[in-house]
């Protein structure tokens, strides 16, 4: 099963090629490490800690002199093993390793005893790992370079033609950001005393799925080059490292913090002026067949002069005519989540990041989140409530696998004029068409920077006329909330979780998802590790599942229960009160199944939704079904229902099991009691790992 990011261009397609300067034989470039950069060494010492080894390596041939040249490349001649002729013998054969030496471009030559064997000067051995061995010419010289051998085996195209950067050339000087799959810390380049920002991604290495998930976020980096679009800058790794930091500019700020920080408000210009930034950049990444599907306040980073550049795309995709397989529905950070999505939608386009992009232009002028839904079943509700209903048509045309239970017996009336009549009529006109619960309706990133939105006045400002704004990013946003939380007590724990105040930072695309990086973190110790310390169940407890945004009981086998478990059908059925609690225990193990990014999680804590999901057929752009077990007790017999378990035990649905009226309510509250417990087990979590932390 292809991963559908190799397909396509090749990664370095668009990786600009500068003049080339310098043919250099490797052979000859063998020096000692040089007393510089031992010196550098010592200043990373934090990281080569963390790192497990990053640091550790020499940095080999130093400084060439051909690094301070700006704007020029170091093309490398490195004799590589004959694919062919697989011994050490060296083959003449010739392959050239690009270096941008120039301030902007990060990646590094590899050192000759990295590549040649000191007496011999033949090839050192590769080194191999679980995954397989190198077996090519181009991954011999990825290798050679100073990759992973699994990292070139398994991402070769991620690497392609870049040179790893070392940890001991950068200075890392503190946490700014930390999301579900990374830290990001910012340091500063010793090379070009630029700080950058490191953003150190989790994965097992020896799982290959979870490298190609890791490489997929890569390549599609490497694909995109756009002022809008955050630049893939290179990869810090070492050869017997398990971690990968990806280096990009650093950026003093983001979207979501800065409009949380108190005494800032936007001008209707200064809006036109980030949202078009936010437009040109999707447009990019559509055009070069790329989905975004996280966009949110915090993903968006600016700059000290206010540009904006779309970051994280841990969560992108390849979308188009070539994308055959299916698309998780399982994305998208829940408040900017559109209703396709929530509705089970495997069949996408770029829609999807429309809609995120109007729920982030009326938060702009409304000055908090337009929908904080705590979980899929509330998100729907509130989209259907402001936006109304799908029409009749579209739930029979598009077939969606939660229309069952999610349509509404009586249709939901629109009412975004009414509810965002303070906006300025071209700012409302963008958002209705945005916020259009029908995909088809949103139009494109085109259409909307044709909207009368940007081409009325007040035009979009121009970027020396906005305020130079002090750093503050999401995290910081984050530590207030906690901060606040903390002084205000148990008292107002349950208005606390009602209400969204302004700059209230949104849910993680994958916070479900900690059960996940438990399970990475357990391949791949790291500092973090400790945050997310698995507790072992206590045999014979039901638990509540620590997720942040669903909740679901963990029965004494470690296995999330769902109602309707086929370990226990008929007892599960019994203690359902009716259809709508299916449908929305279905949601909530979507809820704490956002796992786009390492479906491996499903293994561990949702069998049963692997079960529906293996049979759904559901093979996923994104990897995550490429995880999916059969279910023990599977059978070919067994005919299986996505959503609805076992045919045997399936229940038949005569009509829309969710009424506009009571129902739904009830189960709202039910929802809202399950989270509450939910929310306190996390926080007791939380301060844990503060106490943890110091
Ligand atoms: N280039 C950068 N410069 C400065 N800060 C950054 C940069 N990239 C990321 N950050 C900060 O780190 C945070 C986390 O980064 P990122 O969103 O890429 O990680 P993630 O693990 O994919 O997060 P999430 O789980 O929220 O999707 C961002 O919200 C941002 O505040």
């Amino acid at each position: 099963m292809g991963c559908n990011c190799t397909k396509g261009t090749r990664a370095n397609d668009n990786v600009e090629n500068d003049t080339i300067i310098n043919n250099v034989n490797v052979k000859e470039k063998r020096r000692k490490p040089n007393k510089t950069s031992k010196k550098k060494k010592k200043k990373f010492v934090s990281s080569a800690k963390d790192n497990n080894n990053v640091g550790s390596e020499s940095e080999g041939s130093g400084n060439n002199n051909n690094n301070n040249n700006d704007s020029t490349t170091l093309r490398l001649l490195i004799p590589i093993a004959d694919a062919k002729n697989n011994d050490e013998v060296v083959a003449e054969k010739k392959v050239h390793l690009e270096r941008k030496s120039s301030r902007s471009l990060f990646q590094r030559r590899p050192t000759t005893a990295e590549v040649v064997d000191n007496n011999t000067g033949t090839l050192q051995q590769p080194m191999m790992t679980r995954i397989c061995s190198i077996s090519n010419g181009e991954r011999g010289a990825q290798v050679m370079a100073g990759w992973p051998s699994w990292l070139a085996s398994v991402a070769g195209e991620a690497i392609n033609g870049w040179i790893p950067r070392k940890a001991d050339s950068f200075e890392k000087l503190e946490k700014i950001g930390q999301g579900t799959y990374s830290s990001v810390y910012k340091a500063r380049d010793l090379e070009t005393n630029q700080l950058v920002a490191l953003k150190k991604v989790r994965f097992a290495n020896t799982d290959p799925d979870s490298v190609r998930f890791m490489a997929r976020e890569i390549i599609i980096l490497r694909r995109l080059d756009h002022p809008n679009v955050m630049k893939l800058e290179g990869l810090i790794t070492s050869r017997v490292s398990g971690s990968m930091y990806l280096i990009f500019e650093y950026m003093e700020h983001d979207l979501a913090g800065l409009a949380s920080t108190p005494g800032v408000n936007f001008s209707e210009a200064q809006i036109k002026y980030y949202m078009k930034q936010l437009l040109h950049g999707l447009e990019h990444c559509h055009s070069r067949g790329v989905l975004h599907r996280d966009i949110k306040g915090s993903n968006l980073l600016l700059d000290q002069s206010n540009n904006l550049k779309i970051g994280d795309f841990g969560l992108a995709n390849f979308y188009g005519s070539h994308q055959k397989q299916p698309l998780t529905s399982r994305v998208v950070t829940l408040w900017y989540r559109p209703p396709e999505l929530l509705l089970g939608s495997t069949d996408y386009g770029v829609t999807v990041d429309l809609w995120s992009t109007g729920c982030i232009l009326a938060e702009l002028f409304n000055g908090k989140p337009i929908m904080p839904g705590r979980t899929e079943v509330e998100q729907l509700h509130k989209i259907f409530k402001l936006c109304g209903s799908p029409s009749e048509e579209y739930w029979k045309k598009s077939k969606l696998p939660h229309a069952t239970i999610f349509k509404p017996q009586q249709p939901y009336k629109r009412c975004v004029a009414e509810s965002f009549k303070s906006l300025p009529s071209s700012a409302l006109a963008l958002v209705e068409v945005l916020l259009a619960v029908e995909p088809n309706a949103r139009g494109t990133t085109d259409s909307a920077l044709q909207s009368e939105f940007f081409t009325t006045k007040p035009f979009a400002s121009e970027p020396s006329s906005l305020p130079k704004y002090q750093p503050r990013k999401e995290i910081d946003v984050k530590a207030r909330d906690e901060e606040a939380k903390r002084k205000k007590g148990t008292s107002s724990k349950q208005n606390e979780s009602k209400q969204v105040s302004k700059g209230a930072s949104a849910p993680d695309a994958n916070a479900e998802l900690l059960t996940s990086i438990q399970k990475r973190e357990k391949f791949n110790p790291g500092e973090d590790a400790a945050r997310y310390r698995i507790e072992p169940l206590k045999s014979g407890t039901p638990q509540v599942g620590n997720t942040r945004y669903g909740v679901s009981s963990v029965n004494r086998y470690g296995d999330n229960v769902m109602r309707g478990s086929s370990r226990s059908p008929r007892k599960e059925l019994r203690t359902q009160r009716s259809f709508v609690q299916r449908g929305a225990s279905q949601l909530t193990r979507f809820s704490n199944s956002v796992a786009a990014r390492d479906g491996s999680h499903f293994a561990i804590a949702n069998p049963r939704w692997l079960e529906d999901s293996y049979n759904s057929r559901q093979n996923d752009g994104d990897w995550s079904q490429r995880f999916l077990v059969k279910p023990k007790g599977y059978t070919k017999h067994k005919e299986y229902i996505p959503g609805h378990g076992e045919k045997t035990e399936r229940m038949h649905c005569s009509g829309p099991l969710v009424s506009a009226g009571g129902n739904l309510n009830e189960m709202l509250k039910e929802h809202e009691r399950q989270i509450q417990v939910a929310v306190r087990k996390a926080r007791a979590g939380k301060k844990t790992n503060r106490d943890d932390n110091g």
